[in-house]
């Protein structure tokens, strides 16, 4: 069924009401200092009539197969639209991390970057992100980019989710 527009979504989500929903798809991940990999990933944006969306993301290690090897990254939080074309993210994950993210909506295409990063004192070091998303075709397609591990700032991740 084509993907329609919640009646009490609230008007300042309208920039970000294509993110709406329960996505599923697969990624690739690098990094100069691991292997690389592909995973399997499960993401949901959901509204409760209030202006901010809740996101969670989970998932699986695969193998060369594409089946499950083990779970993966989670991250959750809130993307809060502020004002014309802006947007503010919090984000937490279970590494360590809990995240500010500033960013743009342009259309069907949102570029975001780490304000702040605090982590524990047993996190890696993961200092700061970028992040677009965009809607080509009906799909949902990423890159994360990371600086960590005393690495400049580049891609850890890329993935296309379709809608679930
Ligand atoms: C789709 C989501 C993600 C997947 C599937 C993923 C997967 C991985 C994998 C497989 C590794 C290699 C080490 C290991 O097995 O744990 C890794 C390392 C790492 N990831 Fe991710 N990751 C994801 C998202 C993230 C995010 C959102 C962050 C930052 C908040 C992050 C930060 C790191 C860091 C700091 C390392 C360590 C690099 C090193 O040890 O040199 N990852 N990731």
């Amino acid at each position: 069924m084509a993907f329609q527009i919640p009646t009490d979504l609230h008007p300042e989500l309208m920039p970000v009401a294509w993110l709406l929903g329960t996505w599923h798809g697969n990624g690739r991940g690098d990094y100069p200092t691991i292997e690389a990999f592909g995973y399997e990933q499960e993401v949901a944006f959901a509204h409760d009539g209030r202006p901010f969306l809740h996101y969670f993301s989970r998932t699986w290690i695969t193998d060369e197969a594409g089946e499950r090897v083990r779970p993966g990254a989670l991250e959750t939080g809130f993307l809060r639209p502020s004002e014309e074309g802006r947007v503010e993210l919090v984000l937490a994950h279970p590494t360590g991390y809990a995240e500010i993210w500033y960013g743009e909506v342009d259309g069907a295409r949102i570029t975001l970057a780490t304000d702040v990063v605090a982590r524990t004192v047993t996190a890696k070091e993961y200092t700061a992100g970028q992040r677009m998303y965009g809607l080509v075709e009906g799909a949902l397609m990423y890159a994360h980019d990371m600086a960590a591990e005393g690495q400049p700032m580049q891609s850890h991740l890329w993935g296309k989710l379709e809608r679930a």
